[in-house]
Parts: structure tokens; C-alpha cells; sequence
């Protein structure tokens, strides 16, 4: 269990799975540092559009689906991209990918359902399957907890779906301790001046937010260069950092 930040962690985003991992569409996991009444930063429905100007959403694929079924760990600091790669590959191969529904025991929002946007347990059930081992990664986000169920990821592989996780350091950490067999890529910035920029840019976070986002930034890219992912893809020029994510996966 851990309680650092955690933006938008487990396959919390998706332009097309609006019954993802939680709340209304493109609203999912909580940050802590979320600026707005929606729970995360989630709500743009293009992050590319707005700072990455050449963005233009990519025609949907014929593409057959990856051989590599296992889920899909994104993981890399806060605003460098992963939700606007992730979205991309979500809009690109719709029916291919899918989040995971996770876990909480906070309260369902107006319009939530249980199953659909979260799994709404208590506090003493959540704590049981801590106890029972069926997560694959939980964390607490102040007075709640949220966890990704090995159980949901393997439905959802079951049903042929490749999973999308996208979490911290510390939720990769779980991950990588569990049984569940993933492969691991990591976003980086060009550098951390860019990343600042992006996170300014994306004007989705108060400043107390972005000092936040930098200082745990400087730790997740740290562990990002301590190795352990399967790949690293610096995004740069956006086209070709997506270009890598899709020739990685399909590889
Ligand atoms: N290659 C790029 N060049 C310029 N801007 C980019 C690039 N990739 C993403 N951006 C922009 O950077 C900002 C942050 O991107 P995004 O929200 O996808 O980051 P993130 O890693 O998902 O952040 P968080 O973890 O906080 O959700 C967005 O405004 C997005 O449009």
C-alpha cells in the first residue's frame, strides 16, 4: 500500500472507454492534485491538441491485434505525454485495447455505476482483498482506496482485450511484484525544462499542482533510468513517439 502521488494512474484514461476505470468518460482515478472538480486531469478529450498543434487523429487501423497479449504498463512523469499516446493508440485500434475497471471505496458520482465506471466497495471489503491478495496494485488517494484487480485484467484478456495500465513508479513497482506478466514501457521528456512546459501548457493544474508534478517527476524519471522497462520512448516529436509505442507493442 502506498499513498505517494499517483496522477491518473491505472489505465485511467481512453477517449473510448468511457466505462473505463471509473468516473464519467475521461474521468477516471482521482489525482491529489487535480485542479478542477473532475477528479483528474483526465477530461481532455485531445491532450495533443492542446500543445502539440500537429496533432490529427490517426485514420483506425487494419492492423491486426498484437501477439503479445499481455497487458501494457505506460508509466513515465506527470504531462509527458502518455495520456495523448495512449489516446491515440485507444482512437487508432479501438477495438483492441481496454482499462481496467478499478476498485474504490469512495462513493459513486452522479451518473457513476458500479461495474461500469469503478467497482464501489467498502473499506472492510477493500481491505479483504488486500488481505485475499487480488490486487495487482492498490493505493490510497487521501481518505479512499483504489486498486486494479488481477481478477478484472484477466476477464478482459480473456476476452481477448489487450489491457491498459497507466500508473506511477510505486503502482509499477506492485505490478512487477505480482503474478500478473506485463510488459513495461516508459515515457520520457526530452528534458525536464520541455516537461515543465508541457504540464504549464496543458493548464489543467494550480501552481502548488505543477511544483507537485515536477518535484515527483525528478523521482519517476529516476526510476525510469534505473531500468527495468522493456522500452523507453523519449517524446519528442509526437508522431514519432507513437510511431515507437505502436511498433513496440506490435513488434
Ligand atoms: N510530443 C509532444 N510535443 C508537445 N506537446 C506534447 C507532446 N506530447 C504531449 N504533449 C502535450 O503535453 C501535455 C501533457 O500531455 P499528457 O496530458 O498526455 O501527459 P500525461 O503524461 O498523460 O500527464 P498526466 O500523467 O499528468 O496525466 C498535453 O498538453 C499534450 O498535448
Amino acid at each position: 500500500m502506498f499513498t505517494s502521488l499517483r496522477p491518473r494512474p491505472t489505465a485511467a484514461r481512453g477517449l473510448l472507454n468511457s466505462g473505463g476505470r471509473s468516473n464519467p468518460p475521461r474521468c477516471f482515478r482521482p489525482t491529489i492534485f487535480a485542479s478542477s472538480s473532475c477528479f483528474c486531469t483526465a477530461a481532455k478529450q485531445h491532450p495533443a491538441s492542446a500543445s502539440a498543434s500537429a496533432y490529427t487523429p490517426p485514420p483506425p487501423s487494419t492492423m491486426t491485434p498484437p501477439t503479445d497479449r499481455r497487458p501494457i504498463i505506460i508509466s513515465g512523469p506527470s504531462g509527458v505525454g502518455k495520456g495523448t499516446l495512449f489516446n491515440m493508440l485507444f482512437e487508432k485500434h479501438p477495438d483492441t485495447y481496454t482499462l481496467s475497471i478499478s476498485h474504490t471505496t469512495r462513493s459513486p458520482r452522479p451518473g457513476e455505476k458500479h461495474g461500469v465506471n469503478y467497482y464501489y466497495v467498502t473499506k472492510d471489503d477493500f481491505r479483504e482483498l488486500v488481505a485475499q491478495d487480488k490486487f495487482v496494485e492498490n493505493a490510497q488517494f487521501g481518505d479512499n482506496f483504489y486498486g486494479t484487480s488481477k481478477m478484472t485484467i484477466e476477464e478482459q484478456t480473456a476476452k481477448g482485450k489487450v489491457v491498459v495500465l497507466d500508473i506511477e513508479m510505486e503502482g509499477v513497482k506492485q505490478v512487477r511484484n505480482s503474478s500478473i506478466g506485463a510488459r513495461y514501457v516508459f515515457i520520457a521528456p526530452p528534458s525536464e525544462e520541455e516537461l515543465e512546459r508541457r504540464l504549464r501548457g496543458r493548464g489543467t493544474e494550480t501552481e502548488d499542482s505543477v511544483l507537485k508534478r515536477l518535484a515527483q517527476a525528478k523521482k519517476e524519471l529516476e526510476f525510469g533510468r534505473q531500468g527495468g522497462f522493456d522500452k523507453v520512448i523519449v517524446n519528442e516529436d509526437l508522431d514519432k513517439a507513437y510511431k515507437e509505442l505502436e511498433e513496440w507493442i506490435y513488434a
